[in-house]
């Protein structure tokens, strides 16, 4: 589905008192199944915008909207079901002492209406569970279908993290928000990590809004780039603009409160 953003307003009180307005009259228009890629200086409001789309932050003024409905106005339940998330840290959104194959079936549960049996029949995965993680973790080339009964806890942080990814997606949701989600990781397991990111973004049509630090993911992943400062859109690339644009010319612009999409 396509996301909505018009007349964002956010703000925060500062540690030496005084008020920053971050988001003031914020809009973001980004059709179904688009890529976006999102960067920006440390505290330009990168996170709180994805925390503000999750619905974990309440916006104080604008309409967030996934097609025609509010985001604000979700249900928990629809809230879990068409937003999959994954954080930075390979240690959130997975239970460690809890199997792969339990993991999995615990964010197949969010599929299920809370008033359907689905959902009371617990996380234990039956023989056809089994067999069904296992199919869609070969079908997604990863090298873990034989180890799905293993506790998280015992994976590799990249491991993990591919784990996190396929259960933020498991339940096919409307919209996947990726928050820094290879910083913590070494350059193979990011590779790895980008590639599944390319594999499920593309096999499902989720409409993604990816944060990353990371110039070269920047450049080389997502159908757009949007570079924020201080809560605004400096830079809006896609397509011929996108291809254009290097390390180089994105580390020039980066932090500054002057880019313009002309400066590129
Ligand atoms: N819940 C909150 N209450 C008060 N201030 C907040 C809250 N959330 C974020 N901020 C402030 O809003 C600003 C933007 O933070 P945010 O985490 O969105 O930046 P960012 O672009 O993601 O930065 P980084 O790259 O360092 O992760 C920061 O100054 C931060 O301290």
């Amino acid at each position: 589905m396509s996301l909505h953003i018009e007349g964002l307003a956010w703000g925060h009180s500062q540690p030496g008192g005084g008020w920053r307005q971050l988001f003031k009259d914020f809009n973001l228009e980004c059709p179904t199944a688009q890529f976006l890629v999102v960067i920006g200086s440390n505290g330009s409001g990168k996170s709180t915008l994805l925390n503000l789309v999750a619905g974990t932050l309440p916006a104080q003024a604008g309409s967030l909207k996934l097609g025609e409905r509010s985001l604000q106005k979700l249900s928990d339940y629809r809230r879990a079901r068409w937003i999959g998330r994954v954080m930075q840290n390979p240690l959130d959104g997975t239970a460690p002492g809890l199997s792969i194959a339990e993991n999995l079936r615990l964010a197949e549960s969010r599929r299920h209406s809370p008033f359907r049996l689905q959902s009371l029949l617990g996380i234990h995965p039956n023989q056809a569970d089994l067999r069904r993680y296992q199919e869609l973790l070969e079908s997604l080339g990863l090298p873990l279908a034989d180890r799905v009964n293993t506790p998280i806890g015992q994976l590799s942080g990249g491991q993990r993290q591919t784990i996190s990814l396929v259960m933020a997606t498991l339940a096919e949701p409307q919209l996947l928000l990726l928050d820094e989600h290879t910083a913590a990781l070494d350059p193979k397991a990011e590779a790895l990590v980008m590639q599944l990111t390319e594999r499920l973004v593309r096999r499902l049509g989720t409409t993604t809004l990816m944060v990353t630090h990371s110039l070269e993911q920047a450049l080389n992943h997502g159908d757009r780039l949007l570079m924020l400062h201080e809560g605004q859109v400096v830079g809006d690339w896609s397509g011929a603009d996108k291809a254009a644009l290097s390390v180089a010319s994105l580390r020039e612009l980066y932090g500054s409160a002057k880019v313009q999409l002309s400066d590129v």
